[in-house]
Order: structure tokens, then sequence, then C-alpha cells
């Protein structure tokens, strides 16, 4: 049998080679990431994943270690293409929780969903919030929840559909965050949200003309807010995120 601290020494050599390969790994991440983006491929295109052999010794263990490599992998990436949270804002039903969901999972963001945070604080459905406490209150619940994102990194922020309409929301969300508005048309709107009860300012009203009337007094707040705008009529989800990661990235470029 070894002595402990023969064994130890090992582990200092192995423990060196793997901090050496960690950064060869990530840095060459970086570099994949670089080079899409100077040749235009596109930035969500799934790079090599290692399979683990299951005849090897710990391959659970080293499934595990393999996929909080993947993660950090992704964070490299998303840092090589932007270094400030992606706040989503738009009418309801344009795909903001959506394309927020899909952008964490490509990217390794932390994903904040504005209206989550307040059923969270308030314990309660955003339709019951509305009913018991009305809309002024839920604004200002939603108001302080962005407030509380001030020290947020890395994330992909999904505003409720009406949350632009008070300045200092925009203001806060400025100040971390590239705001990204997700546009579509009422027709389109209305097909994809006709099914839920959710959204209490469209229940009794799930009609195009509402939505094409609020929509019309809403689009200012919208367009004024919105650092890139991102059209998804007749798209699918990972063409709008290549789309909206493009125009982010352009925009980070010409700075
Ligand atoms: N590009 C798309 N193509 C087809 N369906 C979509 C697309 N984007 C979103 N959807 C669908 O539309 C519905 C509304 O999407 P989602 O909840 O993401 O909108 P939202 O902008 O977060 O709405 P809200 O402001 O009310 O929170 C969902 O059922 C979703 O699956
Ligand atoms: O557009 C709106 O005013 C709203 C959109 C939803 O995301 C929720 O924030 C709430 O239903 C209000
Ligand atoms: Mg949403």
């Amino acid at each position: 049998m070894r002595e402990l601290n023969e064994i130890n020494q090992d582990l200092d050599l192995c423990n060196q080679k793997i901090l050496e390969l960690l950064n060869q790994h990530l840095s060459l991440k970086a570099e994949a990431m670089n080079t899409k983006k100077a040749r235009n491929l596109s930035l969500l295109l799934p790079e090599q994943k290692i399979s683990v052999p299951k005849d090897i010794p710990y391959d659970e263990e080293v499934q595990d270690v393999l996929t909080a490599l993947e993660s950090a992998g992704k964070r490299v990436g998303s840092k090589c293409l932007f270094d400030t949270n992606i706040a989503l804002i738009g009418f309801m039903g344009t795909g903001k929780s959506t394309i927020s969901g899909y952008l964490k999972d490509m990217l390794a963001l932390k994903e904040v969903d504005v209206d989550a945070m307040i059923v969270k604080n308030e314990n309660m459905a955003i339709k019951d919030i509305f009913a018991k406490h009305g809309e002024e209150y839920f604004r200002t619940c939603e108001s302080e929840a962005i407030l509380s994102l001030k020290d947020c990194k890395q994330s992909v922020i999904s505003c409720g559909g009406g949350a632009v309409i008070r300045e200092e929301n925009v203001t806060n969300l400025k100040k971390t965050s590239q705001i990204v508005l997700l546009t579509a048309s009422p027709e389109t709107i209305l097909s994809r949200v006709k099914e839920s009860e959710e959204r209490p300012i469209l229940n009794g009203n799930m009609n195009v003309d509402f939505i094409k009337e609020l929509m019309a007094k809403r689009a200012d707040y919208y367009y004024k807010a919105a650092d890139v705008i991102i059209e998804t009529d007749h798209k699918d989800v990972s063409q709008i995120c290549e789309e909206l990661l493009a125009a982010l990235t352009g925009l980070k470029d010409e700075v």
C-alpha cells in the first residue's frame, strides 16, 4: 500500500494538469464563439459533446463534471457575445418567456421572469393580484421587482408586457441590460394567447381589435425603450434567438 503523502503528491500533479486542460478547453470555447461571430455563423450552433463511455469507473461522477463543464463553456461563449443582461420587452404573447427559456438553455444564462417574481413575492397568481388589489398595485409590485434586479449579471430578464409603461422601470433596466423588443402582429398574438386565461388584461377582450388598440397605445413606450427590435411573426424560436444575438453583438461591435 502507498503512503498518503505520496498519493497526495500525485493528486497535486493531476490537479495541475486538470487546471491547465480546463483553461485550454474554455479558451477554445471562447475562440470558437469569436470565430462564429467573425464568420457570421450560427451563434447557437452546438459544438461537439463529449460522451462518457459506460465502462469507465465513476462514469456518473465524470458525467456530472462534464455537465458542469458544458455549462461553463456556454457561459464563456455568452461573455464573448455581450457583457450586459438581456431584458426582453414587448406585448403579451410576443414570446418573451419562451425566448428567455431558450436563451437560458443555449447560453447558460440565469433566467429571471419578472411576472414569476411577482407571483412568488405575492404568493398569488397575476389574475388574482389584479382581481384583489387592482392594476396599480400590480404595477408597483412590478417596479419593485425590476428595481431588485440591480445586481443581476449574465441574465436574461423577461419583463411583463406592461413593464415599460412606467419610465422608472426602463431607466432601471437600462442600467444593467440591453433592451430587446419582441413584436408580433395582433393576429399572431391572438393565435398564441387565445387559449390562456392567465392574462387578466385580455380576459373578456380576446379579439384582434382590442389587441390592436392596446398595442397602438403602448407602441411609443415599447419603441422608445428598445435597443434592438426583433419581429417574431412566422419565425421559430431558434431563428428569433439567432437574430436577437446577431443584433446584440452588432450593437456591441458598434461601441
Ligand atoms: N415564435 C413563436 N412561434 C410560435 N409560438 C410562439 C412563439 N413564441 C411564443 N409562442 C407561444 O406563444 C405563447 C405566448 O408566449 P410567451 O408566454 O412566451 O409570451 P410572453 O411574451 O411571455 O407573454 P406575457 O407578456 O403575457 O408574459 C406560448 O404558448 C408560446 O409557446
Ligand atoms: O401587458 C400587460 O399589461 C401585462 C402582461 C403580463 O406579462 C403581466 O405582467 C400582466 O398580465 C400584465
Ligand atoms: Mg411571459
